[in-house]
């Protein structure tokens, strides 16, 4: 049997009034790519820094690697590469000279780092870039440095929290790649993520998180499943018609609902006729029908948009 890699039992975190990790659950397996999805302010971060040992537990526990993390913090932290929210980089050193200085806080001497450093350039595509300052480099080639940066020291679980906020479509899909081709040599890998692509092609299961509690837990594309099914329709509907067509739908249609503007169909119920009917009523002046994803399934837990996504 696979060991955990991360147990969290009844985990909380408060800033004084505020619960900010309230009562939370999950496991983590070794070798899992695991997200924590949820809008700004859900508690993501907070999650992880206790699983990196940054912020003490105010209740619950919390295991990394079997170890408590209240007991042995030292040698979780030995084990984890961690890569933060912001960009940490030191600014007056070359590329190069951040990984070796790094390395050197697991007290991996200069000459052992220097093959493991040049390894890891080479894998995130900056080699060419060993001897720059760090201030030079665009956004995405930084993020991609941190995250070489948290594999010197050979981390078991790698923890990233927003590893793509803030990037361009084509450097976060060039993160996500290096990241997909890191799970062959067995990393468990933990995310934090808003963006909700970003947890469908990286994630095996995800948390949805809100308020500090967990609304949901799986695979994502089961969840999508469970929650919506394959396809979503979404219509625009004319200001105050919206009541009388539900009222009027649910008459005619059986396998479908409705929240806010969006019509989401039952996995079972036939497009065409559903949109047959629907393009009848007049308060319908716009029809999309397109394949059911996470942010439906967030719409559907919490009432809210996700306020993530590109
Ligand atoms: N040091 C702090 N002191 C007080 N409140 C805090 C502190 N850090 C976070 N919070 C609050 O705790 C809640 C959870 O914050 P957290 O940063 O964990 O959320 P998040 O899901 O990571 O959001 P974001 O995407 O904005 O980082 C928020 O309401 C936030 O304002």
């Amino acid at each position: 049997m696979v060991a955990n890699a991360v147990e969290a039992k009844q985990l909380q975190k408060y800033y004084g009034s505020l619960r900010a990790v309230d009562n939370i659950d999950f496991v983590i397996s070794q070798g899992e790519y695991f997200g924590i999805l949820g809008p700004n302010g859900a508690g993501k971060t907070t999650t992880v820094a206790m699983i990196y040992c940054f912020l003490p537990v105010d209740g619950g526990s919390l295991h990394v690697l079997n170890h408590n993390v209240e007991v042995d913090a030292r040698e979780i932290k030995g084990k984890l590469g961690v890569v933060p929210q912001e960009n940490n980089l030191d600014l007056e050193l070359s590329v190069l000279e951040n990984l070796i200085v790094y390395a050197s806080y697991f007290g991996i001497s200069r000459d052992k780092a220097l093959p493991t450093a040049l390894e890891q350039l080479k894998f995130f595509g900056l080699l060419a870039k060993k001897d720059v300052d760090v201030e030079s480099l665009s956004g995405g080639m930084k993020r991609r440095l941190t995250i070489a940066r948290a594999m010197m020291n050979k981390p078991e679980i790698l923890i990233l929290d927003e590893p793509t906020t803030g990037l361009d479509p084509e450097a976060r899909h060039h993160i996500w790649q290096h990241l997909k081709s890191l799970k062959k040599n067995g990393l468990t890998l933990i995310l934090t993520t808003h963006y909700l692509e970003e947890a469908s092609q990286l994630c095996d299961r995800l948390i949805v998180m809100d308020g500090g509690k967990i609304l949901e837990e799986g695979i994502p594309a089961e969840l999508v499943n469970k929650h919506i099914g394959e396809q979503v329709i979404e219509a625009g509907l004319s200001p105050g018609l919206h009541t009388k067509l539900l009222a009027l739908a649910d008459e005619q249609i059986r396998g479908f609902m409705s929240i806010g503007e969006t019509l989401y169909l039952h996995p079972k119920a036939e497009p065409e006729t559903l949109l047959e009917v629907i393009k009848e009523f007049p308060a319908v002046e716009t029809l999309v029908q397109r394949p059911a994803n996470l942010e439906d399934v967030f719409l559907k837990l919490t009432g809210r948009r996700f306020g993530g996504g590109e």
